[in-house]
């Protein structure tokens, strides 16, 4: 098998006394769709922010397509683009949808305002939101807002050598949406891992059933810190892992403790 794009070998993070993962292994490889699913608190934001090189962590090595990493994202760039779309769309409601995914090209670029415009068009076409690039956040739909994140995690520097992140990290793209603004999602999320030069491979943390059968190929479960089962999506069904029944099927009764 190729080199993992990204690999965690034995991650563990502690918030003050709570230890979130513990001794975690993960690894996703070239073309993968990941999801990440487990109870609340379990901590999949925060592996995903692990993987962006966003939170240091207590123990463990982390490696970018082979490469150890040290320090975070900040200290030294990894080979490998990484792009998060966040839980919360996370736009500035004070600036234009064209301001908001073009930021970092208008902060740390001196890229001519057209030529950034430019690109900010072809993303917002890739996410089915042409032309909207001079409304306010506040002007548009939680749906619209998060095709909007979608398009500014998948910009890219034409100065630089990468074409656009090759790896997307997700967190909770459909939460909070309708089912058919949530089907919009995935079918949006699968379809930039199609495109060209785009993000081939991502993982995603989603509660939703339909997100996870309609986005991940393969799924790893996590639970008091760690990866308790891992399978294909159809294997969600088949297997008789009592934690996967459990959570599945939304039963307070099973090994998982019912918080609150
Ligand atoms: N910056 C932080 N400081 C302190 N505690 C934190 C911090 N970030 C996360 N935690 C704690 O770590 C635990 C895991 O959080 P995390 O957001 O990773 O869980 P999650 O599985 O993504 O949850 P959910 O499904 O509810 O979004 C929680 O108990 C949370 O309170």
């Amino acid at each position: 098998m190729t080199e993992p794009l990204i690999e965690l070998r034995g991650v563990s993070k502690s918030f003050g006394s709570n230890k979130v993962l513990d001794r975690v292994d993960l690894t996703i490889h070239q073309g993968e769709a990941l999801g990440i699913i487990g109870p609340s608190g379990t901590g999949k934001s925060t592996i995903l922010r692990v993987i962006a090189g966003l939170l240091a962590v207590d123990e463990g090595e982390i490696y970018v397509r082979g490469v150890r990493r040290t320090g975070l994202i900040e200290d030294a760039a990894d080979s490998v683009g990484i792009g998060m779309v966040f839980q919360q769309a996370a736009l500035f409601d004070s600036l234009t949808v064209e301001e908001n995914v073009g930021f970092l090209l208008y902060q740390n670029s001196k890229i001519a305002r057209s030529r950034i415009r430019q690109l900010v068009n072809t993303k917002l076409e890739m996410v089915g939101l042409p032309g909207i690039g001079e409304l306010y956040p506040s002007e548009l739909s939680g749906g619209m807002r998060k095709r909007v994140s979608f398009a500014r995690a998948i910009m890219s520097n034409p100065e630089s050598d990468q074409q656009g992140p090759e790896l997307l990290l997700y967190d909770e793209p459909t939460a909070g949406l309708d089912p058919i603004a949530s089907t919009v999602i995935e079918d949006l999320i699968r379809h930039l891992q199609c495109s060209q030069g785009v993000c081939s491979t991502y993982a995603i943390v989603t509660h939703q059933d339909s997100t996870i059968r309609r986005t991940a190929d393969r799924v790893i479960f996590l639970y008091q810190g760690r990866v308790q089962w891992q399978g294909t999506v159809d294997e969600i069904d088949s297997t008789d892992h009592p934690l996967i029944r459990q959570f599945m099927s939304g039963s307070v009764h099973g090994p998982i403790q019912v918080v609150g």
